[in-house]
């Protein structure tokens, strides 16, 4: 069985308010993208990566984190869209012959090979499943006046992370499904298939410390957690 991962490194990272974008940003220096990267690379499970970045980056991309680096299995660079789901399209439309897809987002670094091995077992499985924690917080739903609404039980909130890994053919459906209607509400895949793939998604432990980049302070978290790893 083919398995293939999608990683994003396409977004504007509007939220770090940074002159470089977050992907690219150093971290004990080296780029937030070269630790999702080099985790994908060193996987057994992995045979190939398809890097999905701007399309002004694609050569950096080459020079400075995949030659660089020596970054084997990143057979395809695609030039992502305007939004993520955009840019995992442009992902999958990349990959050949894949059984499974691994969509990941470089702005990740902690994703683990355990990770990457408990997602692979409930693909298997289940066809369709999700890396995420459950929530720590108790969670309110909120009315379009800013008053609580509804109080899930926190017992059924987790926190949904990457890595999202599908069959491919799956995956691939959804999102052309998808595609002919409006997908502004869209912001992970899992969406997708809840809605058009007929398969219900299997919930995977991912990892508190599999946070994304998205805020300054996400950085300083960053760097602490690979000063403990160290
Ligand atoms: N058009 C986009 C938007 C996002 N991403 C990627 O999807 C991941 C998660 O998205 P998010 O944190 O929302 O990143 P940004 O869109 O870059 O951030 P912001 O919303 O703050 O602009 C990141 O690895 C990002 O690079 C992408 O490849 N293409
Ligand atoms: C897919 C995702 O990482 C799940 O948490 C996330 O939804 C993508 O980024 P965003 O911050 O929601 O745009």
């Amino acid at each position: 069985m083919k398995c293939t991962a999608i990683v994003l490194a396409a977004g504007q990272g509007k939220r770090m308010n940074s002159n470089i974008q977050k992907q690219f940003l150093m971290i004990k220096g080296k780029p937030v993208l070269y630790y999702s990267l080099a985790v994908f690379e060193q996987s057994p499970e992995i045979e190939e990566i398809v890097l999905v970045t701007g399309k002004d980056c694609i050569e950096y991309c080459k020079k400075e984190i995949i030659d660089l680096y020596g970054f084997q299995k990143v057979k395809k660079i695609a030039a992502g869209g305007r939004e993520r789901y955009d840019s995992v399209y442009a992902g999958l439309c990349a990959c050949e012959d894949c059984d499974y897809v691994f969509i990941h987002d470089g702005a990740r670094p902690f994703v683990t090979e355990a990770m990457i091995k408990r997602t692979k077992e409930a693909v298997e499985k289940y066809d369709a499943c999700i890396a995420g924690m459950p929530s720590k917080d108790t969670v309110k739903l909120a009315d379009e006046n800013g008053m609580v609404a509804n109080t899930p039980k926190r017992s059924q909130v987790w926190t949904i992370q990457t890595p999202q890994v599908f069959s491919y053919s799956l995956i691939r459906e959804a999102h052309e499904k998808a595609r002919q209607y409006d997908m502004k509400e869209i912001t992970d895949d899992s969406m997708l298939v809840e809605r058009y793939g007929k398969v219900p998604v299997c919930l995977v432990e991912g990892a508190y410390e599999n946070l994304k980049i998205t805020t300054p302070e996400d950085i300083l978290v960053a760097e602490k957690i690979l000063e403990k790893n160290s």
